[in-house]
């Protein structure tokens, strides 16, 4: 952890409510630079729901969300744009990868249309992440497991300050989640907070520490010891 930063996310109170009711009744977070951490909690605990919180998508109900040290609460819908564009990189469950793109432009285009431009760092992150190879494959022939190594490089290629993953090991085999987590935990090698949403035992033992929701409230961080392999 480098301490001369503030923390990438300090989530207090947080909170959001869906109209017709459910989502997120109070989360208390606290992510350094550096550092890995997993959300665990039952289906429907609100785990997507802070993710989308953390990630600028939704607007919280009540609570207070401070990322790298700037009041969220405070800032215009356009600047609320601009720090999720250049400090947050999201792995969505459904990826979002674009099927008419090969592997290094949809990590590109995390910059923008100019996809050339930027063709050099896409296909060094690729490198870095086992798939220097597959870098001009359309991403229509990837397995699952590289799509999914694909989402990461996009969402870290700019550097972000924090990197969110929605269940990004889900439908893996054990190797291939260890690959993802793998390049998430150079992520967090490179200084971003990590967090990551997960219902594997494994990949929450393998992060640096653990957040688990129960019924929308957020319960205090278990540091872990971590685990070498999820293999
Ligand atoms: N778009 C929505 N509109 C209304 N209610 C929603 C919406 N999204 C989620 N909810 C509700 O908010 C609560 C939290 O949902 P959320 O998806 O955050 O949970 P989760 O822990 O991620 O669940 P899972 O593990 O099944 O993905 C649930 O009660 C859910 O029904």
């Amino acid at each position: 952890m480098n301490t001369a930063s503030p923390p990438a996310v300090v989530a207090e109170g947080l909170a959001f409510r869906y109209a017709p009711g459910g989502g997120l009744t109070h989360a208390d977070l606290t992510l350094d630079p550096g550092t890995m951490a997993a959300v665990e909690g039952p289906s429907g605990s609100g785990k997507s729901t802070l993710l989308a919180l953390l990630g600028l998508i939704l607007s919280p109900t009540s609570g207070s969300l401070h990322v790298t040290g700037t009041d969220t609460g405070a800032l215009t819908p356009a600047e609320r744009d601009l720090l999720r564009r250049r400090s947050i990189g999201i792995v969505l469950q459904d990826l979002g990868l674009l099927p008419f793109l090969n592997a290094w432009e949809n990590v590109a285009a995390a910059f923008g249309p100019r996809l050339t431009r930027h063709r050099t760092a896409a296909r060094a992150l690729l490198g870095d992440l086992g798939m220097a190879e597959l870098a001009d494959s359309p991403v229509t022939e990837l397995s699952g497991g590289q799509r999914q190594r694909i989402a990461v490089a996009r969402a870290a290629v700019k550097q972000p300050v924090l990197v969110l993953a929605d269940e990004p090991t889900s439908g893996l085999d054990p190797r291939t989640a260890d690959s993802v987590m793998g390049a998430l935990r150079s992520c967090a090698e490179q200084g971003a907070a990590v967090l990551l949403v997960t219902h594997d035992t494994a990949v929450a033992g393998a992060c640096d520490e653990r957040y688990t929701l129960d019924a929308g409230r957020s319960t205090a961080p278990r540091k872990n010891v971590r685990e070498e392999s999820l293999g």
